[in-house]
């Protein structure tokens, strides 16, 4: 099987580039090679490749910075994934996309299934939900992972950044109002390739194609979030919560986007409490 890989420079394209070496040919492609705003770029170079598999983790990620620059996060997180959609299509191969909580407005109590109604509350959001659906309506076999704050120990992400500041300060004023699980991108990417050994055991039968929530068990805010993260480096840093209210962005996020992962743990072994998950990363 041949896979083209895409963002084999973030976090889970990293951790994925080594996951599915087990499954075969990885061509695993970057910004320089492959640019997602330019959309015939993307066309040439799946025509190039010719890939039985598309796994697309490449996104525009920046959330706030979405909100000034939303037509060029649509090209990459919804005319991309159209795309190579489209050409997964003409090539009968299958393709992987990620996405995300920010799928939701975050008012349901209790946490999101697959069948819950998005919702998104910003341009991040609404753009990965219109990529889940250019995916969708190609007809072709397909997986949508969507996950939730994703972290590890390289790239940009929340754990890093915490990490830094308190380091920094004497104090950390910290979101507690916002529910969600941290998710390693180690575990995102060993999850991926089981589901797609276990889909190409099964020569993708229809079954297999849909939305899977891929999240660690557990919740926490990112205040609790923040205070696992400077207990674990034994950093002498107070963690005093806040509200939302108190941190101004602009974008809103979700108050509640904890995803039951309870489809995909059916058909898969049960995924790792985030505790455990970012003692191990840490560790
Ligand atoms: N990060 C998070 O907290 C969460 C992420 N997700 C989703 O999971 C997936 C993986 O996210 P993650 O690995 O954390 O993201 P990162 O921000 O770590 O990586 C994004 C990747 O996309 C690439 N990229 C961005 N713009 C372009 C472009 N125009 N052309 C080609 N490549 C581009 C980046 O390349 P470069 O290095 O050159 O910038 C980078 O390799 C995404 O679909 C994201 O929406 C879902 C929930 C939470
Ligand atoms: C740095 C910092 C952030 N915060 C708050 C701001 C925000 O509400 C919350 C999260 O911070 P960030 O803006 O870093 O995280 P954010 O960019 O919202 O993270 C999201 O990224 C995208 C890509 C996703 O798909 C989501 O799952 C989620 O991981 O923490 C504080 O309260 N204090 C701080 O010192």
């Amino acid at each position: 099987m041949k896979i083209l890989l895409t963002g084999a420079s973030g976090q889970v394209g990293y951790e994925l580039e080594r996951a599915l070496q087990s499954l075969g040919e990885v061509v695993a492609v970057d910004r320089a090679r492959m640019d997602l705003a330019d959309l015939q770029q993307v066309r040439s170079v799946v025509r190039e490749v010719r890939p039985n598999l598309i796994v697309n983790p490449a996104a525009y990620t920046a959330v706030d910075k979405a909100e000034s620059e939303p037509t060029l996060a649509r090209t990459i997180n919804a005319l991309a994934p159209a795309v190579l959609a489209e050409e997964a299509k003409a090539l009968g191969a299958a393709m992987v996309q990620y996405s995300t909580d920010y799928v939701f407005d975050g008012t349901k109590v209790g946490a999101y299934l697959e069948t819950d109604e998005p919702n998104p509350l910003g341009v991040y959001g609404k753009t990965k939900l219109e990529g889940e659906q250019a995916v969708v309506a190609a007809g072709i076999p397909h997986l949508i992972l969507r996950t939730s704050w994703v972290y590890g120990m390289r790239g940009k992400n929340f754990l890093l950044t915490m990490l830094r500041l308190a380091r920094e300060r004497d104090e950390l004023r910290v979101v507690d109002d916002q529910h969600g699980a941290p998710t390693w991108s180690r575990t995102i990417a060993d999850t991926t390739a089981l589901l797609l050994a276990q889909a190409k055991q099964d020569d993708w039968s229809d079954s297999h194609s849909g939305i899977y929530h891929l999240s660690a068990r557990g919740q926490t805010t990112w205040c609790g979030f923040t205070r696992a993260i400077v207990e674990n480096a034994s950093l002498d840093c107070r963690i005093v919560p806040i509200t939302s209210a108190e941190y101004p962005m602009a974008a809103p996020r979700p108050g509640n986007s904890v995803m039951s992962a309870a489809k995909l743990t059916e058909q898969l072994a049960v995924l790792p409490d985030w505790r455990k998950a970012l003692d191990l990363c840490m560790r």
